[in-house]
Protein backbone atom coordinates (compact mmCIF):
# COMPACT_ATOMS: atom_id res chain seq x y z
CA UNK A 1 0.00 0.00 0.00
CA UNK A 2 3.05 2.31 0.91
CA UNK A 3 4.56 1.79 -2.27
CA UNK A 4 1.63 2.05 -4.16
CA UNK A 5 0.78 5.26 -2.74
CA UNK A 6 4.75 6.30 -3.13
CA UNK A 7 4.87 5.11 -6.70
CA UNK A 8 1.31 7.47 -7.19
CA UNK A 9 3.37 10.82 -5.66
CA UNK A 10 6.21 10.23 -7.69
CA UNK A 11 4.01 10.07 -11.13
CA UNK A 12 1.99 12.78 -10.26
CA UNK A 13 5.26 15.31 -9.48
CA UNK A 14 6.41 13.83 -13.04
CA UNK A 15 2.94 14.96 -14.59
CA UNK A 16 3.38 18.27 -12.60
CA UNK A 17 6.60 18.96 -14.22
CA UNK A 18 5.84 17.93 -17.70
CA UNK A 19 2.31 20.26 -17.23
CA UNK A 20 4.63 23.15 -16.38
CA UNK A 21 6.46 22.67 -19.72
CA UNK A 22 2.97 22.62 -21.13
CA UNK A 23 3.62 19.07 -22.73
CA UNK A 24 0.18 17.69 -22.43
CA UNK A 25 -1.65 20.06 -24.93
CA UNK A 26 -5.66 18.86 -25.57
CA UNK A 27 -5.19 16.00 -23.17
CA UNK A 28 -2.93 14.25 -25.00
CA UNK A 29 -0.12 12.56 -23.07
CA UNK A 30 0.15 9.51 -20.75
CA UNK A 31 2.42 8.26 -18.09
CA UNK A 32 3.35 5.00 -16.31
CA UNK A 33 5.11 4.05 -13.39
CA UNK A 34 5.68 0.37 -12.57
CA UNK A 35 4.23 -0.57 -9.01
CA UNK A 36 5.09 -4.53 -8.97
CA UNK A 37 6.80 -6.88 -11.21
CA UNK A 38 5.08 -10.31 -10.03
CA UNK A 39 2.25 -10.00 -11.01
CA UNK A 40 3.17 -7.12 -12.81
CA UNK A 41 1.11 -3.82 -11.89
CA UNK A 42 1.27 -0.51 -13.21
CA UNK A 43 0.07 2.71 -12.44
CA UNK A 44 -1.19 4.54 -15.74
CA UNK A 45 -3.00 7.80 -16.33
CA UNK A 46 -6.67 7.39 -16.55
CA UNK A 47 -8.27 8.34 -20.34
CA UNK A 48 -9.03 11.53 -21.89
CA UNK A 49 -7.79 13.83 -18.61
CA UNK A 50 -6.98 17.37 -18.54
CA UNK A 51 -3.48 16.12 -17.48
CA UNK A 52 -2.34 19.48 -16.14
CA UNK A 53 -4.69 19.29 -13.35
CA UNK A 54 -3.63 16.82 -10.26
CA UNK A 55 -7.06 15.42 -8.96
CA UNK A 56 -7.64 11.44 -6.82
CA UNK A 57 -8.93 10.12 -10.37
CA UNK A 58 -5.57 10.89 -12.13
CA UNK A 59 -4.37 7.09 -12.26
CA UNK A 60 -5.62 3.84 -12.11
CA UNK A 61 -3.69 0.56 -11.63
CA UNK A 62 -3.84 -2.20 -14.05
CA UNK A 63 -2.33 -5.60 -15.04
CA UNK A 64 0.04 -6.91 -17.90
CA UNK A 65 -2.81 -6.55 -20.16
CA UNK A 66 -4.09 -3.30 -19.64
CA UNK A 67 -6.96 -4.36 -17.31
CA UNK A 68 -7.87 -2.26 -14.28
CA UNK A 69 -7.30 -4.40 -11.67
CA UNK A 70 -9.36 -2.65 -9.25
CA UNK A 71 -12.97 -1.34 -9.70
CA UNK A 72 -13.57 1.31 -11.35
CA UNK A 73 -15.10 3.66 -13.17
CA UNK A 74 -12.10 5.23 -14.87
CA UNK A 75 -10.41 4.09 -17.93
CA UNK A 76 -7.28 3.58 -18.98
CA UNK A 77 -5.31 5.44 -21.62
CA UNK A 78 -6.66 4.36 -24.99
CA UNK A 79 -2.45 4.20 -24.91
CA UNK A 80 -2.08 1.62 -22.50
CA UNK A 81 -0.97 -1.65 -24.18
CA UNK A 82 2.18 0.63 -25.69
CA UNK A 83 3.24 1.03 -21.43
CA UNK A 84 2.32 -2.33 -21.08
CA UNK A 85 4.88 -3.61 -24.06
CA UNK A 86 7.80 -2.04 -22.19
CA UNK A 87 6.87 -3.41 -18.94
CA UNK A 88 6.71 -7.20 -20.43
CA UNK A 89 9.61 -6.42 -22.10
CA UNK A 90 12.28 -5.16 -20.52
CA UNK A 91 12.65 -3.86 -16.47
CA UNK A 92 12.10 -0.26 -16.63
CA UNK A 93 10.16 0.98 -14.01
CA UNK A 94 8.80 4.24 -15.71
CA UNK A 95 7.28 5.22 -19.23
CA UNK A 96 5.92 8.59 -20.35
CA UNK A 97 4.43 9.42 -23.89
CA UNK A 98 4.00 13.63 -24.78
CA UNK A 99 2.69 15.01 -28.03
CA UNK A 100 5.05 17.98 -28.64
CA UNK A 101 5.00 20.30 -32.05
CA UNK A 102 9.10 20.07 -31.65
CA UNK A 103 8.64 15.79 -31.83
CA UNK A 104 5.74 15.96 -34.66
CA UNK A 105 7.81 17.86 -36.43
CA UNK A 106 10.76 15.76 -36.30
CA UNK A 107 9.01 12.94 -36.90
CA UNK A 108 7.07 14.09 -40.40
CA UNK A 109 10.33 15.84 -41.41
CA UNK A 110 12.69 12.38 -41.23
CA UNK A 111 9.52 10.15 -40.75
CA UNK A 112 10.27 8.24 -44.12
CA UNK A 113 13.84 7.59 -43.10
CA UNK A 114 12.63 5.39 -40.30
CA UNK A 115 14.88 6.73 -37.81
CA UNK A 116 16.63 10.40 -36.76
CA UNK A 117 20.67 9.96 -35.56
CA UNK A 118 22.41 12.17 -33.67
CA UNK A 119 26.27 12.22 -32.76
CA UNK A 120 28.67 14.91 -31.60
CA UNK A 121 25.35 16.03 -28.71
CA UNK A 122 26.22 15.77 -25.74
CA UNK A 123 22.89 15.62 -24.75
CA UNK A 124 22.88 12.11 -26.04
CA UNK A 125 25.26 11.53 -22.75
CA UNK A 126 21.70 10.81 -21.23
CA UNK A 127 20.91 7.62 -22.60
CA UNK A 128 23.86 6.41 -21.77
CA UNK A 129 26.18 6.96 -25.12
CA UNK A 130 29.42 8.49 -23.56
CA UNK A 131 31.84 7.21 -26.83
CA UNK A 132 32.63 10.98 -28.92
CA UNK A 133 31.42 9.01 -31.86
CA UNK A 134 28.70 7.31 -30.31
CA UNK A 135 25.09 7.70 -32.21
CA UNK A 136 21.97 7.84 -30.71
CA UNK A 137 19.27 6.63 -33.27
CA UNK A 138 15.56 7.00 -32.68
CA UNK A 139 13.33 5.14 -34.40
CA UNK A 140 9.79 6.81 -36.26
CA UNK A 141 7.28 5.12 -36.40
CA UNK A 142 3.90 4.66 -38.22
CA UNK A 143 1.01 5.78 -36.11
CA UNK A 144 -1.82 3.17 -36.92
CA UNK A 145 -5.38 4.12 -35.64
CA UNK A 146 -5.52 0.75 -34.17
CA UNK A 147 -4.06 0.07 -31.20
CA UNK A 148 -3.07 -3.11 -30.81
CA UNK A 149 -0.98 -2.76 -34.62
CA UNK A 150 0.68 0.53 -33.24
CA UNK A 151 1.90 -1.47 -29.89
CA UNK A 152 3.39 -4.36 -32.35
CA UNK A 153 5.14 -2.37 -34.30
CA UNK A 154 6.30 -0.45 -30.98
CA UNK A 155 6.93 -3.62 -29.54
CA UNK A 156 9.99 -4.45 -32.13
CA UNK A 157 11.52 -1.11 -31.32
CA UNK A 158 11.72 -2.16 -27.46
CA UNK A 159 15.51 -3.79 -27.30
CA UNK A 160 16.80 -2.24 -23.90
CA UNK A 161 15.33 -1.10 -20.47
CA UNK A 162 15.61 2.51 -21.31
CA UNK A 163 15.24 3.92 -25.13
CA UNK A 164 12.61 6.59 -27.30
CA UNK A 165 10.55 5.82 -29.92
CA UNK A 166 8.65 8.45 -32.51
CA UNK A 167 5.09 7.66 -34.06
CA UNK A 168 5.13 9.95 -36.71
CA UNK A 169 3.09 13.02 -36.47
CA UNK A 170 1.94 11.86 -33.16
CA UNK A 171 4.36 12.11 -30.18
CA UNK A 172 7.11 9.94 -28.50
CA UNK A 173 7.27 7.64 -25.71
CA UNK A 174 10.26 6.80 -23.77
CA UNK A 175 11.21 4.30 -20.57
CA UNK A 176 13.80 4.11 -17.95
CA UNK A 177 14.41 2.41 -15.07
CA UNK A 178 12.50 4.90 -12.70
CA UNK A 179 10.88 8.23 -13.26
CA UNK A 180 13.94 10.44 -12.62
CA UNK A 181 15.36 8.25 -15.97
CA UNK A 182 12.66 8.59 -18.16
CA UNK A 183 12.09 12.37 -17.33
CA UNK A 184 15.55 12.87 -18.63
CA UNK A 185 15.94 10.99 -21.34
CA UNK A 186 12.01 12.51 -22.42
CA UNK A 187 13.89 16.38 -21.58
CA UNK A 188 17.06 15.42 -23.83
CA UNK A 189 15.37 14.02 -26.66
CA UNK A 190 13.39 17.32 -26.51
CA UNK A 191 16.33 19.02 -26.26
CA UNK A 192 17.65 17.13 -29.63
CA UNK A 193 14.70 18.04 -31.77
CA UNK A 194 14.86 21.47 -30.69
CA UNK A 195 18.16 21.85 -31.72
CA UNK A 196 17.60 19.98 -34.70
CA UNK A 197 14.63 22.06 -35.37
CA UNK A 198 16.66 25.14 -35.08
CA UNK A 199 20.05 23.73 -36.94
CA UNK A 200 17.45 23.15 -40.38
CA UNK A 201 15.87 26.93 -39.96
CA UNK A 202 19.13 28.62 -40.49
CA UNK A 203 20.43 26.06 -42.70
C1 LIG B 1 -6.67 13.89 -27.40
S1 LIG B 1 -5.48 13.57 -28.58
C2 LIG B 1 -4.35 12.42 -27.86
C3 LIG B 1 -4.83 10.98 -27.76
O1 LIG B 1 -5.39 10.53 -28.96
C4 LIG B 1 -3.66 10.10 -27.39
O2 LIG B 1 -2.69 10.06 -28.41
C5 LIG B 1 -3.02 10.53 -26.11
O3 LIG B 1 -1.83 10.75 -26.03
C6 LIG B 1 -3.85 10.66 -24.89
O4 LIG B 1 -4.83 9.66 -24.81
P1 LIG B 1 -5.27 9.12 -23.38
O5 LIG B 1 -6.32 8.09 -23.67
O6 LIG B 1 -5.80 10.31 -22.62
O7 LIG B 1 -4.02 8.57 -22.75
ZN1 LIG C 1 -0.64 10.02 -27.75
Amino acid sequence: MIALQNKWKELADIKDELAARDWFMGTSGNLAIKVSDDPLRFLVTASGKDKKKRTMEDFLLVNANADPVEETDLKPSAETLLHCAIYNKTSAGCSLHIHTVANNVISEIYGNEGKIDFQGQELIKAFGLWDEDALLSIPIITNHAHIPSLAEEFSSHIHADKGAVLIRNHGITVWGKDGFEAKKLLEACEFLFQYQLALLQIK
